[in-house]
């Protein structure tokens, strides 16, 4: 796990977003692994105006979102898939057929979600999973005690989270009670992550993640053991962390550390 601490939130989305060209390059058809949640949202937004400006094609780029709720209508505005496609599918220029979101409406979304899993696969895994972090240690909707081991399957969302999100409905009433998320353990086969958070309100998750033991109290905690995963974070969320003078910045030097 390498750890970039930025001195200001501002940082962080062009910080992450060298760390996520870096993990593609070379690839001829890159696989992301999207987040949704306003974590990620600076990096879409530097990715988008390096595309802009002519120095990034990801035309060739394919795309999994990591999760969608289930019991919403897919046309509305808060629907990962319409969250996705603001955010993501239509700023970097991206094909909507290369870009997939769970099927949270799907008549059997036990089965879709394990298809989608095995699409990911087939593809040969994700080059670089986007993550941001939930105020409970959550990656992707894998919420405490989740299965390491988990695939892409429906979870039941926490009150917490359902809280933290309710700023995106018009009441809490309205937030989602479930969700199709990638699981811990699609999420632990990519090749690489980078997980971005800024903000106080992170910061406790973060210190979980980073310093804790790796337990499913923090299922974040799992990106201990990913081979090769980058937490790219402003000096708030950073505020809990113990040991920080342990954590150097020495990711640009070690050398092959994006090769696959
Ligand atoms: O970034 P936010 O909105 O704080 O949410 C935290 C995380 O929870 C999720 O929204 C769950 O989907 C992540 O994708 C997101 O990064």
């Amino acid at each position: 796990m390498e750890v970039v601490i930025c001195k200001t939130a501002e940082e962080v989305g062009p910080r992450a977003a060298d760390h996520v060209i870096k993990c593609i390059s070379g690839r001829s058809t890159p696989v992301l692994g999207l987040a949704t949640g306003s974590s990620p949202l600076s990096l879409y937004a530097e990715l988008a105006r390096r595309v802009e400006a002519g120095e990034l094609d990801l035309s060739h780029a394919l795309a999994f979102a990591l999760d969608e709720y289930v019991g919403i209508d897919p046309a509305h505005p808060e629907s990962y898939a319409n969250v996705i496609r603001r955010t993501v599918t239509e700023p970097l220029h991206l094909s909507e057929s290369r870009v997939r979101v769970p099927d949270g409406a799907a008549d059997d979304v036990a089965a879709a979600a394990a298809d989608y899993d095995a699409a990911i696969e087939a593809l040969g895994g994700v080059d670089c999973q986007i993550l941001g972090i939930g105020s409970n240690g959550h990656i992707g909707f894998n919420e405490p005690f989740s299965s390491f081991s988990s695939r892409t399957r429906i979870k039941t969302l926490t009150p917490q989270t359902r809280e933290d999100n309710a700023r995106f409905f018009n009441s809490l009433d309205e937030v989602p009670r479930h969700c199709v998320t990638q699981g811990l353990g699609t999420i632990m086969d990519s090749h690489s992550a980078v997980l971005v958070a800024t903000g106080e309100g992170k910061a406790e998750a973060v210190a979980a993640m980073i310093e804790g033991p790796v337990s499913q109290v923090c299922p974040a905690s799992i990106l201990q053991f990913h081979p090769r995963a980058i937490i790219v974070i402003d000096e708030a969320a950073a505020s809990k962390l113990q040991h920080r003078k342990y954590l150097t910045d020495l990711q640009e030097l070690i050398e092959g550390y994006y090769a696959h």
